[in-house]
């Protein structure tokens, strides 16, 4: 089967295609993982997006099986799909290994998503390196020259940071899990919640309740009795999310014990007064130095984001971590409220361990013994 790679800056990559037939569009971006696909792949924050691995070698674990769970969630998966909209690899390995289910090829197949492989990643990243994301397509099948171009067009309609994908991502109702001692009760924002944060939040002992983005965080906090309230990850522009935007601002003024991340951690920026802006080509990856501020301590973080926020902009928050690399915003706190927020995924999934400690910073302040915080 052939496979085209359609970039708006009009450049056509050739190669060949696995998974489902048909065309999707969405932003190219690319990640530098190097393990860890069928992570990136159901991770809600890629929805609208078609990705590129820079590791060359993908597929050779297979697809481990969605029925391995811990308290009721998948231990291998970050929601229960594919998120993203199309997948870009140089090459498809031959799935071996003990708990795989299926082959990469035939779980792209099985839920409608495209697949490139025989691409230089390599070139290709290099011109997003250099030009920025862009809008791009891929089409998997036979297409002639004028398919093409019609597809080319439409590539050129679209903008990723003008769609709302989060109306895509946020459950339809509110979804409750427990562990089987749960002694505190967190209730989620879902704006596309990896399924990594729930699990940190349930081997903690907390009782996990989450709601709709639009609902109003703080009726559901004394509607459920709540002890912290969490602003997820999610896909997508966040300054697009008016209302949440808002729902924030009274998070902060109600003064209860609040984590953020990644997309989170941008709305409560926002509701702060701050600016955001969008990065040339974005932070995805495993292996993203940090550096928290207050401790003066380094460690290597996952990452998936395309925008970040203004330090100079923000007004009531401080900044509290920084990216070694650019020196970008990795998390704000409020002095004065129980309020952290990282930009980078303590929860990793897939990625190193090095940073669940905010989750248990987050542990202490909802039980108040976060001293000196
Ligand atoms: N992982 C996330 O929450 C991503 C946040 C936001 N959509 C961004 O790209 O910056």
């Amino acid at each position: 089967m052939k496979a085209y790679l359609l970039l708006a800056d009009g450049t056509i990559v050739e190669g060949k295609g696995f998974g489902a037939e048909g065309v999707k569009f969405g932003e190219v971006v690319f990640t530098t993982a190097m393990v860890g696909y069928p992570e990136s792949l159901t991770d809600p924050s890629y929805k609208g997006q078609i990705l590129v691995m820079t590791y060359p070698l993908i597929g050779n674990y297979g697809v481990p099986s969605k029925e391995i769970r811990e308290n009721g969630i998948p231990i291998h998966y970050e929601s229960d799909k594919i998120q993203v909209e199309g997948y870009v690899i140089s090459k498809l390995m031959r799935p071996s290994h003990w708990a795989s289910e299926m082959s990469l090829d035939e779980w792209l197949k099985k839920e409608g998503i495209p697949g490139i492989e025989g691409v230089d990643t390599r070139a290709l990243v290099k011109k997003i390196r250099e030009k920025g994301v862009m809008m791009g397509a891929l089409a998997v099948g036979d297409y002639d020259k004028e398919e093409l171009e019609k597809i080319m067009e439409n590539v050129r309609k679209l903008s990723y940071d003008e769609a709302n994908f989060v109306d895509k991502v946020t459950p339809k109702g509110i979804i409750v899990h427990s562990p089987k001692k749960a002694d505190k009760t967190v209730v989620v924002v879902d704006c596309g919640v990896k399924y990594g944060i729930l699990r940190e939040f349930l081997k903690r002992g907390f009782k996990v309740i989450r709601i709709p983005y639009t609902y109003d965080p703080t009726n559901a906090f004394e509607e459920f009795n709540a002890d912290g309230i969490f602003l997820s990850n999610g896909p997508g522009n966040p300054a697009l999310l008016k209302t949440l935007i808002e729902n924030a601002k009274a998070i902060i003024e109600y003064n209860v014990p609040t984590m953020g991340i990644c997309l989170g951690s941008q709305i409560l920026a926002l509701a702060d007064g701050a600016e955001i802006y969008k990065l040339k080509y974005g932070h995805r990856g495993i292996n993203k130095p940090v550096k928290d501020l207050k401790t003066g301590k380094a460690f290597v973080t996952t990452q998936n984001h395309g925008y970040a926020v203004k330090p100079e902009s923000l007004n009531e928050f401080k900044v509290w971590m920084i990216n070694l690399d650019d020196k970008s915003v990795e998390g704000i706190y409020h002095p004065n409220k129980p309020i952290i927020a990282t930009q980078f995924h303590p929860e990793a999934s897939p990625g190193p361990l090095d940073s669940t400690w905010v989750f248990d910073l987050f542990a202490k302040l909802i039980k108040g013994d976060a001293h000196g915080f």
